[in-house]
Order: C-alpha cells, then structure tokens, then sequence
C-alpha cells in the first residue's frame, strides 16, 4: 500500500490497458460484474503456475509470472477458503481439496471440530509491468462450512454460508454475493488504489498492438477465459 500512496501525487500514465490474467472463467465473470467500467481490462486465460506458501506471496508470485507473459500491466487473483479449527488450511490449498474430497470431504474434514468457522480470502496482486515490484490487496469475509446447499458451478459455494446470512454463498443471487464477497472486499481496495494512484491506461493501445500483430495474447486467447 505505501506504493499506492507514492504515486498519489500525480498521475502515471501507462501505455498498455490492464490483463486480467485467469484460467478461471467463473471468477473472471465476477470480476467483471463487480468492476463493471470502473477499471477497463482485458482478460488472458492462462494457468500460471502457483507457489506454495502464504496466499499473499502466491498472489505476488503469480503476478510476477504474469507480468513476464503479457509485458505489460497484469491483475491476478488468488483464492483461498480457510478452516479457523484447522489455523487456516486448506487455504491456498483449497482447488486441490476441492477437487481429490469435494464439498463432502471437506465437511467432513471438520467432523472431529466443534468450531465450523472459516473465511473465504481473495489476494489480488497488480504489476504495472515486468519490472515493477506488485502491490497485494487483501479481501476476506467471515462464515462457516455447511454440508452442500444451491447450486454447484463455482468452486466450493454450496459449502460456504457467509456470517449474517441463512444462504450459502451458492444460494444468493449472485448480485448478493458480489455485494459481500471475500472478491469485492479485495476489489474495493483494487479500485481505491487505482483511483488514488490515478493511472491512465492506453486502452486504444490493446487494438493497435493486436491490429499490427504485437499482442502476446494473440497466441494465448485473449478474453477467451469466458
Ligand atoms: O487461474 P487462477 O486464477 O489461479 O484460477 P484457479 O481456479 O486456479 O483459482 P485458485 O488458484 O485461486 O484456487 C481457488 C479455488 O477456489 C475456487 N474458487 C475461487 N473463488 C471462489 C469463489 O468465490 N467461490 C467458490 N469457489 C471459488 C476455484 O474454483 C479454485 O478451485
Ligand atoms: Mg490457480
């Protein structure tokens, strides 16, 4: 954050529009609902490989990684739901539990625990290229595990009833969600960021680049992680 309030002072203009860099299409859907024109991307699907370690350095690390791809200034995100009887964990660990135990595994992790608490934690991280050291920004919204409830299209959202709420994360609207998600807590600060550091992209310079062949995303599938 102290790099944010550095670069408050004036504003930097940046000659390449942002690349929301993702293998996840789900997740791109609600950053994009949740940002709506405030920050103009573009997305990259691509699956960067992820550190182990604390979800703020996996993020940072995925941002690095993403930054030497796309050349350019890249958002990235990591996600982790994280178990307070077990101090955190799965954590950044969570798509691989997700996908050996499912949503019932992962109940059933906590059977021997009286504590169901847990918080959904999203890490963005934003490069303005590949030379630039990235800046974290932290989301995190309190719940509990619940067995599975509504319907299973993202990730672990049937198993996650956030606090003050009776539905899970699966059964809101997905307006609801966007409103107190661990995504938009994290995002909020992205965009706080943005408009204290008052970049102003090229966003002309995604087509030039594409028009004359020079986008590395034309190898990838720019905004294919639909
Ligand atoms: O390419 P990236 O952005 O890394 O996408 P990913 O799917 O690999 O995502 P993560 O590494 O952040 O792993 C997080 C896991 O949690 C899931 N997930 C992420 N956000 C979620 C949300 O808001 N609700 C439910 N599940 C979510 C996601 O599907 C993964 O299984
Ligand atoms: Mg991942």
């Amino acid at each position: 954050m102290a790099a944010a309030t550095n670069l408050a002072a004036s504003k930097v203009a940046v000659a390449r529009p942002v690349t929301f860099v993702t293998g996840n299409a789900k997740k791109l859907e609600e950053v994009r609902a949740i940002l709506g024109q405030s920050i103009p991307f573009q997305s990259l699907k691509l699956d960067l490989p992820e550190l182990q370690g604390e979800p703020e350095d996996i993020s940072k690390e995925k941002a690095r990684l993403a930054a030497l791809k796309v050349k350019g200034p890249v958002l990235v995100e990591d996600t982790c739901l994280c178990f307070n009887a077990l101090k955190g964990l799965p954590g950044p660990y969570i798509k691989w539990f997700l996908q050996k135990i499912g949503h019932e595994g992962l109940n059933n992790m906590l059977m021997a625990y009286e504590d169901k608490s847990a918080y959904a934690l999203c890490a963005f991280s934003f490069a303005l290229g590949p030379d630039v050291e990235p800046i974290t920004f932290v989301g995190k919204t309190p719940g509990k595990i619940v067995p599975a409830r509504g319907p299973t299209d993202f990730g672990w959202d049937p198993i996650f009833q956030p606090d003050g709420f009776e539905q899970t994360y699966a059964e809101m609207a997905k307006e609801e969600k966007n409103k107190i998600s661990h995504r938009y807590r994290a995002l909020a600060m992205v965009k706080d960021h943005f408009s204290e550091a008052g970049y102003v992209f090229d966003t002309d310079a995604s087509t030039k680049r594409k028009r004359e062949g020079k986008d590395v995303a034309k190898n990838g599938d720019e905004n294919g992680a639909n």
